[in-house]
């Protein structure tokens, strides 16, 4: 299991430090959540930010855009820094634009889809995507409570996937933790996003490492 701590919960007054943490306690991808207070009822950082503390790792920068016109600033993150570019299917931006967009970039894309979304809306997309993320809150702020009625979805995006790309990653988003990841793993889930769970423990490192162990 790979772990992407979200930096919606690190200390924003010292972001750069917070990856350089999370980099050394063993994370394995940067989590960026991108908020518009648009598209969800809440504001966070944009392309500016991220480009600024690109230089604090050299792990991929996995960044969530929950943004309204996902496909106007799809340039704008690629030259920040991003690696992973994932946008919501329920956006506004046409969806297969929106990925060539990504790609012409040099980048990886993934699709969002919000609880309310059926797994199935993926599946025309999934030849040509890294990564689908399965929402398990409804987008917009940390801390909420894992939503264990989303990983049928994951478990059927897996089973399609295997038809038409075996290598497409899924990801969970939302409250992801030490009670929820085993869940989640014998849902065939690949990479936890955990923010909570990993920026409020006392150790770091030890919170990922727990993480990770229960995935067995
Ligand atoms: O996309 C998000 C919210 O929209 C965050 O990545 C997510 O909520 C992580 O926070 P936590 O692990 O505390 O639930
Ligand atoms: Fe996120």
């Amino acid at each position: 299991m790979l772990i992407a701590p979200s930096l919606l919960s690190c200390d924003f007054s010292v972001m750069g430090e917070e990856i350089e943490r999370m980099d050394k306690s063993g994370a394995d991808y940067m989590h960026l959540d991108v908020m518009d207070g648009h598209f969800v009822p809440n504001i966070t950082f944009g392309a500016p930010v991220i480009k600024t503390v690109r230089k604090y790792t050299e792990k991929p920068f996995d960044v969530h855009l929950m943004i309204s016109e996902p496909l106007k600033y799809i340039e704008d993150f690629a030259n920040a820094g991003a690696d992973i570019i994932t946008f919501h299917i329920e956006s506004d931006s046409d969806v297969q634009e929106t990925i060539d967009k990504i790609k012409a970039c040099g980048k990886k894309p993934g699709l969002v889809i919000k609880p309310n979304t059926k797994a199935e809306e993926v599946f025309p997309y999934l030849k040509d995507l890294f990564m689908v993320l399965v929402m398990t809150v409804e987008p917009g702020f940390g801390g909420q409570s894992f939503m264990a009625d989303m990983l049928p979805k994951v478990k059927e995006i897996r089973e399609e996937a295997n038809k038409v790309n075996p290598e497409l990653l899924i990801e969970v988003d939302g409250g992801i933790g030490e009670a929820t990841i085993k869940q989640a793993y014998d849902a065939g889930v690949d990479v936890c996003v955990a923010g909570t769970a990993v920026f409020k423990a006392d150790s770091a490192t030890e919170a990922i490492n727990n993480l990770k162990a229960l995935c067995k």
